[in-house]
């Protein structure tokens, strides 16, 4: 698959030919989250098929769908369904479609997924606003990143202090419907697909994490690369296990959240996500204006 610039921009242009509008806002649809596109008036939908270089969605809960639309007066297209590296995906073939939405004109990303709790009372159905984030493939020289730099895209040493928009997290933090008892905290995007194992939660909880899944960190990532602004929500499905549970009795015990311990399968997070939606929907639809704001351009701060 050609996930070079020139790539990108052909499928940017593909899609400008489309729409009525540039979208300035993109969001991206965790596992069980796709209804988040319901929020959009007006809405235009291509499969990810249709679109040139697009990958293909190969994970249950994620369509595969560009769905633009407006979200409240923003243009904004939604992304149903995003790419893992655990599917056999390369770091930049998963950011190639959020590249192509910078390219097409999106300013502000953002990123929702699932994910498992590693802090008591943090609990199924919470929303961990993300703080900051531990990306533990970037670390181990899996990023978006690695290869020649194309300037185009970025800098070749972008910063990732402030990676997520202290405002828009400020703001996301004060909207967010008291079913969802947002908190902000940090995010570890670990490889997958295999769930945590309790000793893999304890290094985890070790290293600052809150709260672990398995995708958002390249996508932040190349985002930041790209300049633009981003808002990361994390709504939990799921503890991870806690110190509490016995390594040979993982299922029987309540770990360190609310819930279950540790998902014992995709199906259980799918639904977990879809009721949580709801409330996520809500808070999207109360940060709506705040997305797009005149004026307001993908910035490139170090760019040569
Ligand atoms: O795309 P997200 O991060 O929401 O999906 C999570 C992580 C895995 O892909 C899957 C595990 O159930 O859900
Ligand atoms: N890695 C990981 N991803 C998740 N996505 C939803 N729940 C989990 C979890 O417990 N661990």
């Amino acid at each position: 698959m050609d996930v070079s610039y020139e790539a990108c921009s052909e499928a940017a242009a593909w899609l400008r030919a489309r729409l009525r509008e540039p979208p300035r806002v993109a969001l991206v649809c965790g596992s069980g989250l796709g209804a988040l596109a319901q929020e959009l008036r007006d809405p235009q939908s291509f499969d990810y098929a249709e679109i040139p270089h697009f990958p293909r969605s190969t994970v249950q809960g994620h369509a595969g769908r560009l769905v633009v639309g407006r979200l409240g007066s923003a243009p904004c297209a939604v992304l149903q369904g995003r790419f893992h590296l655990y599917e056999g995906y390369s770091p930049a073939q998963v950011v190639f479609p959020l590249r192509t939405l910078a390219l097409a004109g999106v300013h502000t990303l953002v990123l929702t997924n699932a994910a498992g709790s590693l802090r008591p009372g943090l609990g199924p159905g919470h929303l961990l606003v993300i703080r900051d984030h531990i990306d533990l493939a970037g670390l181990a020289g899996r990023s978006p990143l690695v290869g020649p730099n194309d300037d185009r895209f970025g800098p070749r040493f972008p910063a990732m202090t402030g990676a997520y928009d202290a405002g828009l997290r400020r703001l996301a933090l004060s909207l967010a419907p008291p079913e969802l008892r947002a908190t902000p905290g940090v995010y570890v995007g670990v490889g997958g697909p295999s769930y945590e194992t309790p000793a893999e939660c304890r290094l985890l909880r070790t290293l600052g994490a809150d709260a672990v899944g398995m995708s958002t960190v390249s996508e932040a990532t190349a985002a930041r690369h790209l300049g633009l602004r981003v808002l990361g929500l994390s709504l939990i499905t799921n503890s991870a296990p806690g110190d509490d549970v016995d390594d040979d009795d993982a299922g029987d015990v309540t770990a360190c959240g609310a819930g279950p311990a540790t998902p014992t399968g995709h199906a259980e997070v799918l639904a977990a996500a879809q009721v949580g939606a709801r409330h996520l929907r809500a808070l999207l639809a109360a940060l709506a204006p705040k997305l797009d704001e005149p004026g307001r351009g993908r910035t490139r701060p170090d760019a040569p």
